[in-house]
């Protein structure tokens, strides 16, 4: 995650029109007590919606919590945070939100148990769960009819069964001696730790960010314990392939604890070459397929603006168990037109049978490195032309809101602009005056930039705006290590006084978090800017960008983060009421690494919704706020998609009143969407995140 710029460009009146409202759902039930049939068809939890009668009067909305930034991925067990919350009243159980392995839900058999444990426990360090704050809300049960259907996909056993080409399963491809002989080979070498699973690289490391590896970088030749193996491979019925390509140079080992699988993917085509082949060991599991269908990739490719369409029933799914010692080979159409995954069960079901996760599952994923630049001949040769035109560079539309909540009629003589705020991956913004600012002033932008406070990092904030159209009147910096000078901290010797410079290095040699100095230097930024619109009337708009500090365990430096920004940005808006004679319009971008209704977002609209009982009078910002995707259509599912997470970390917030109102919103992928399916970046996503926006309408004050 890094630095990240809005735009803001005039655009032409829209009126199209769209109804959906996105469905978020959290939590995947693994009650021990439900019979399979049901855990098939897998109960969710959703956030409660707004309007539910008893949100906002302070009487219990459910009984269920939903508690982030506790879970197994961190050290906390289930039965410890059910021990923890027991406390409050009886506990039904505690199940994984999601797959982040650090948000669950906790679920009461009554719902005052969970208002007592959400008041008592919510926004402080729980000493009981390793001093981790804990954020936490309501979470409700959603109705069976509302689940999504087809959870439950029939397990084949065998791969014809399947029909899907290139795809073979070769039971009993090594003896259980040789299957010992493996683990214990790659026992001896040492494991590279991930959110969920463990993994060994040979060959050719592969990073998880860019889903890719480095050609440059080449660890070695391949293991000698793989060699019987890859000699077994060559002999391997139906491969049809150029021999070069079946000279497998990289192996990953993965090794997955129970209940813990892989989220859907394609084997990055420019990484790999045309076979994949993944042997199992130890434990079996079932691997599923996904493919969409010929109309979502329609969708996808040629009506843009149509993503309703691309919901899970549009895609096809098939799943095959995979028994240990057996041999997978993904090639043709099952390498590059379906997605795999493994799904995060601790039981599934295969046939009528109940088949239980052993203990571990490890895998060697076998492929070759492609060593020239990938020509997707592959790809073209199986996919149809329709369905290699879905792989461009993904443009999503602007969706008229109009209708919503806070709307109005429009006014024929209002202004209307575009904002997208976008974080683009720290490397490349690293370039600002070389290459961002050159590129966006060509194409007719102009650019304000704070870099990141320290020498360590070079990323930062911009805000780049066309000044036909809007002219900069007054910009300031925000620097979040001034909240050291703020809250009036002792100094270290060295860092008497207002020396900034000998703080930051007081703080660059201590490690210790404890030490508000420390913690609360994150070298984080934001900027914010005045900009006057001249045509058709005059109006002032202030527009602020910043990237707070992403690190869950120090939620509390983020909130102070988000408190000194939004007194700035007060501050900053008297100053232009005052010295302009104006009402400005108040927008706020970025990336708050904050997820909806976690402490900082709460904080950051707690001016505009009505303070819950529970938030006292010092907690609420001083300005009213409010998410632009949350009052229109919800916020979205995601904005960031890494191994491990999957949330919505960015928004656009804007002061609501009677003269200024959105209009459209960019639309954002649904998690099935074939463009982000998998980890982002991808050939589709150059950044981790996804860009959001929406276009404002500005009426006479
Ligand atoms: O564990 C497996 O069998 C599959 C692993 C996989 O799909 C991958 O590493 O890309
Ligand atoms: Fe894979």
């Amino acid at each position: 995650m890094g630095p990240r710029w809005p735009i803001i460009q005039p655009t032409a009146k829209s009126r199209r029109r769209k109804t959906k409202t996105p469905s978020r759902s959290e939590g995947v039930s693994n009650h021990k007590e439900q019979s399979l049939a049901t855990k098939m068809v897998q109960p969710r939890f959703v956030r409660p919606s707004p309007s539910s009668p008893s949100s906002g009067t302070g009487e219990p909305n459910s009984s269920n919590l939903y508690v982030a930034n506790c879970g197994p991925a961190v050290g906390l067990s289930h039965d410890a945070i059910a021990a923890v919350f027991s406390a409050f009243g009886e506990v039904k159980g505690v199940y994984p939100a999601d797959e982040s392995g650090v948000r669950v839900i906790v679920s009461f058999a009554d719902p005052f148990s969970a208002k007592s444990a959400l008041e008592a426990l919510s926004g402080r360090p729980c000493p009981d769960l390793d001093g981790r704050t804990l954020h936490i809300r309501y979470s409700v049960l959603q109705l069976p009819s509302q689940t999504q259907v087809n959870e439950c996909v029939p397990v084949s056993l065998s791969d014809s069964d399947l029909n899907i080409p290139g795809l073979f399963l070769l039971p009993d491809f090594v003896t259980a001696e040789e299957e010992q002989q493996l683990l214990a080979a790659v026992d001896t070498q040492p494991w590279i730790g991930l959110a969920k699973r463990r993994v060994q690289h040979y060959g050719y490391e592969f990073c998880y960010g860019t889903r890719n590896v480095d050609t440059k970088n080449r660890l070695g030749e391949l293991p000698p314990f793989v060699s019987p193996i890859l000699q077994r491979i060559s002999l391997f019925p139906n491969l049809d392939y150029d021999p070069a390509s079946l000279n497998l140079d990289q192996l990953t080992v993965n090794e997955y604890p129970s209940g813990v699988g892989l989220s859907p993917h394609i084997d990055t085509h420019s990484a790999f070459e045309d076979c994949i082949f993944s042997l199992s060991l130890a434990g079996p599991c079932i691997m599923e397929f996904r493919r969409y269908s010929a109309s979502t990739w329609k969708a996808a490719s040629i009506t843009n603006d149509d993503n309703e369409k691309q919901d899970s029933s549009t895609c096809i799914k098939k799943a095959l168990y995979l028994p240990p010692r057996s041999m997978l080979l993904l090639s043709g159409e099952a390498r590059y037109a379906w997605n795999h995954y493994i799904p995060h069960h601790k039981i599934d079901k295969v046939k009528d049978k109940v088949i239980r996760r052993s203990p571990r599952r490890v895998s060697f994923t076998l492929r070759k490195v492609r060593n020239h630049p990938c020509s997707c001949r592959a790809s073209r040769k199986i996919l149809s032309k329709r369905m290699t035109t879905a792989m461009d560079p993904k443009v999503r539309k602007f969706e008229s809101v109009e209708g919503a909540d806070l709307n109005s009629i429009s006014k024929p003589d209002g202004i209307r602009f575009r904002l997208v705020s976008y974080n683009i991956l720290a490397q490349e913004v690293d370039e600002y005056d070389s290459f961002y600012r050159k590129n966006m002033e060509s194409l007719g932008y102009s650019g304000i930039y704070i870099q990141r406070t320290g020498q360590r990092k070079r990323d930062g904030c911009a805000i780049f705006y066309k000044p036909s159209c809007a002219e900069l009147v007054t910009k300031e910096r925000i620097e979040y290590n001034d909240l050291l000078d703020e809250q009036k901290i002792e100094t270290s010797n060295e860092a008497k006084g207002d020396d900034k410079e000998a703080k930051e290095h007081s703080g660059k040699d201590s490690h210790d978090l404890n030490d508000p100095q420390v913690r609360l230097k994150r070298d984080c930024v934001g900027i914010m800017a005045a900009f006057r619109i001249n045509k058709p009337f005059h109006h002032m708009v202030i527009v602020a960008n910043t990237h707070l500090y992403w690190d869950p365990e120090l939620a509390d430096v983020k909130l102070a983060q988000a408190k000194y920004l939004l007194s700035r940005l007060a501050q900053f808006k008297t100053l232009i009421s005052d010295e302009f004679e104006c009402t400005p319009s108040l927008l706020l971008a970025g990336d708050f690494n904050s997820i909806p209704g976690d402490m900082v977002y709460s904080y950051l609209v707690s001016g505009y919704k009505k303070p819950a009982e529970t938030i006292e009078e010092e907690e609420v910002a001083p300005i009213p706020m409010c998410s632009v995707y949350e009052v229109t259509r919800g916020e979205p599912k995601f904005t960031n998609c890494t191994p491990g997470f999957t949330n919505t970390l960015d928004y656009i917030f804007f002061s609501p009143s009677d003269f200024i109102k959105p209009v459209s919103i960019l639309q954002l992928p649904e998690p099935e969407s074939p463009d982000v399916v998998g980890f982002l970046p991808n050939d589709h996503h150059p950044s981790d995140h996804l860009p959001i926006g929406a276009e404002f309408e500005i009426s006479r004050e």
